[in-house]
């Protein structure tokens, strides 16, 4: 049974539909990566699970027993605030340090738990956010643009570790982000959004980071063209990610980690 499944949602603030009629199921244990322009409603998608946000229309189904781990785009903590890492994932109560520490090594940062959490890089606050959504032992995952700020090393290895977390926890993963060459060399499925579903497929592998930077400069056609377009509908006219699917000769490799 699927964990998630998401039946024709519509979502807006207001007058502004930002989503509209978005069906997708997300498989126990699957690692899918959304991506789509800026403003795309990647992030409405997300805030709509955990039920932040409420659909104009539509459905969302959670199977029973779905419990859900969620890593935000931002959360700011102030500087000044003398807090170390084990308090800050015991804060929300009733929190035992071994299930804390437990959090940690699958987050891959058991040493840091006595550091205090202004003294962490960007890349060890990512990953003690990463903790903290593991303390509730979820079975699915949700990451928004979790490597913001990492440079490309820190977010190979974030995801890397995401990879890591799937192996051992069996949770699913449902991730936004825009680094496309190292994400997808960790999810089994892509989804283009773009206020609706424009497609999704399996991920390849770019071979090379200049393709890349060439295709990701060009904005949302080239972004979108990493990988291979599998479906087989046809594009009405409100889908405009600009991309020719006649012109999709990427340089691809198997799937063997992450690009150079
Ligand atoms: N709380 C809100 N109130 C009103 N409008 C909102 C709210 N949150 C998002 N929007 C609008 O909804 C649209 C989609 O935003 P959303 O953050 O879901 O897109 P996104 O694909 O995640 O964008 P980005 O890639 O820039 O993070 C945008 O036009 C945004 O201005």
């Amino acid at each position: 049974m699927s964990l998630v499944t998401l039946e024709n949602l519509s979502v807006g603030y207001g007058a502004n539909e930002v989503l509209r009629g978005v069906s997708l199921t997300i498989e126990p244990g699957e690692i899918v990566t959304v991506v789509g322009p800026n403003g795309s409603g990647k992030t409405t998608l997300l805030r709509t699970l955990i039920g932040a946000v409420t659909p104009t229309s539509g459905h969302v189904r959670k199977s029973s027993g779905l419990k859900i781990g969620y890593v935000p785009q931002k959360l700011h903590i102030d500087p000044t605030l003398p807090i170390t890492v084990e308090r800050f994932l015991r804060l929300p109560g009733g929190i035992a340090r071994a299930r804390c520490i437990e959090a940690l090594e699958q987050a891959g940062v058991a040493d840091l738990s006595r550091l205090q959490m202004s003294a962490l890089s960007g890349g060890q606050f990512q990953r003690i956010m990463l903790a903290r959504a593991l303390i509730s032992q979820p079975n699915l995952l949700l990451l928004d643009e979790a490597t913001q700020g990492l440079d490309q090393p820190g977010s190979a290895s974030f995801y890397l570790q995401i990879e890591e977390v799937r192996r051992a926890t069996g949770c699913a993963v449902l991730m936004i982000s825009h680094e496309l060459h190292v994400v997808m060399s960790a999810s089994d499925r892509v989804i283009c959004l773009n206020g609706h579903v424009c497609c999704e497929g399996t991920p390849e592998i770019v071979s090379a980071a200049p393709e890349y930077r060439a295709l990701f400069g060009t904005g949302t056609g080239g972004a979108l063209a990493l990988y291979r377009h599998e479906h087989d509908h046809a594009h009405d006219e409100n889908c405009d990610h600009g991309f020719d699917h006649e012109h999709s000769q990427m340089q691809a490799e198997s799937r063997t980690g992450v690009a150079q």
